[in-house]
């Protein structure tokens, strides 16, 4: 279902009426009828309107989507609220998912970047946590943006550029920031795609998980496995994963989870032991699930 509430407000503001836009603007009655009943009409008729009003097309409607936390989420980011969900996901999730790959940074000075674009130094804090946090930020809009949308490897290829932009690595010339690494990597201590095999490899993994019908948890859980293991990224692997999980868990009415920077060392034993027992890594994703669970219970959202 699409809001044009603000279309609707727009015209109200000029004392236009319906019928009176359709005729300065040629636009059919038809299309007028779709917007009554909230459905998508054309690309080319929203930028005209847009362009009469003065404003970008994504301005005029909003998809409204029956998945309860996926919407709260939406409005929370819209009216950027304060103390609400979103702004603890996006928190809680920054935090831990650049502590556990090593960012200094401290879930209170995480929070004060989020709350008020300024930082309490402490001793030692790298620019690059900085950066990649205030990056990490917007990635997570990016997954709340984006969440119903097929996984592909360009938006996968967009999270990394948001994470990784402006930061030291992405001025090197071997670094490639938002495309896949130029120099083989490990993890684990194991072998991972060399690069030549990671968009072949990328595309296979893509196309076996978007042909499943009714996508799990147990399958976000496997995704998330099987891209750590490709590892098809220079660096930022990790994040761009958990950025992954929580776009898929959005797009399929899930829980999304948080993998506490304390649970760390059972997430890397659970990734490490997958082949051999893939329970570790589901129940420490399943605990994951528990923390957000919680975080929806203080504001009252069904899970
Ligand atoms: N044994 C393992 N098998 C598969 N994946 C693993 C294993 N150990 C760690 N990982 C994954 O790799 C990520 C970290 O990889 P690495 O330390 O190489 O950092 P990275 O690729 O630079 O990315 P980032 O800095 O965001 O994690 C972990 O967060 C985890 O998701």
């Amino acid at each position: 279902m699409i809001s044009y509430s603000v279309l609707l407000q727009k015209l109200n503001e000029k004392g236009l009426t319906k019928t009176a836009l359709t005729r300065e603007l040629g636009i059919s009655s038809r299309t007028m009828a779709k917007i009554g009943r909230g459905e998508k009409i054309a690309d080319h008729v929203l930028e005209k309107m847009a362009v009469f009003f003065g404003c970008s097309a994504g301005e005029l409607c909003q998809t409204i989507s029956d998945n309860v936390l996926l919407q709260t989420l939406r409005d929370e980011k819209n009216i950027r609220m304060p103390g609400g969900l979103y702004h603890e996901l996006q928190v809680r999730m920054t935090y831990n998912s650049n502590h556990i790959e090593g960012s200094k940074l401290s879930e209170d000075q995480t929070r004060l970047i989020f709350e008020t674009n300024t930082v309490d130094v402490g001793e030692g804090i790298p620019v690059d946590d900085i950066i990649e946090t205030v990056n990490h930020f917007r990635a997570i809009d990016f997954c709340i943006d984006m969440a119903e949308e097929p996984l592909t490897e360009d938006i996968i290829k967009e999270l990394h550029r948001i994470l990784k932009q402006s930061t030291k690595n992405s001025s090197l010339a071997w670094f490639a920031v938002g495309d896949y690494k130029k120099r083989a990597n490990v993890v684990g201590g194991r072998e991972t795609a060399k690069p030549k095999e990671v968009a072949p490899r990328m595309k296979i993994l893509l196309s076996e998980y978007e042909a499943k019908t009714d996508i799990t948890m147990n399958d976000i859980i496997r995704f998330h496995y099987e891209f750590e293991r490709l590892h098809p990224f220079q660096d930022g692997n990790g994040r761009v994963g958990r950025l992954i999980a929580l776009k898929e868990c959005l797009r399929f009415g899930l829980i999304p989870f948080i993998i506490e920077d304390a649970k760390k060392l059972y997430y890397y034993r659970g990734l490490s032991e997958w082949e051999r027992e893939k329970g570790y890594l589901t129940d420490t994703c399943l605990d994951g699930q528990d923390t957000f669970r919680k975080l929806m219970s203080i504001f009252d959202i069904p899970s």
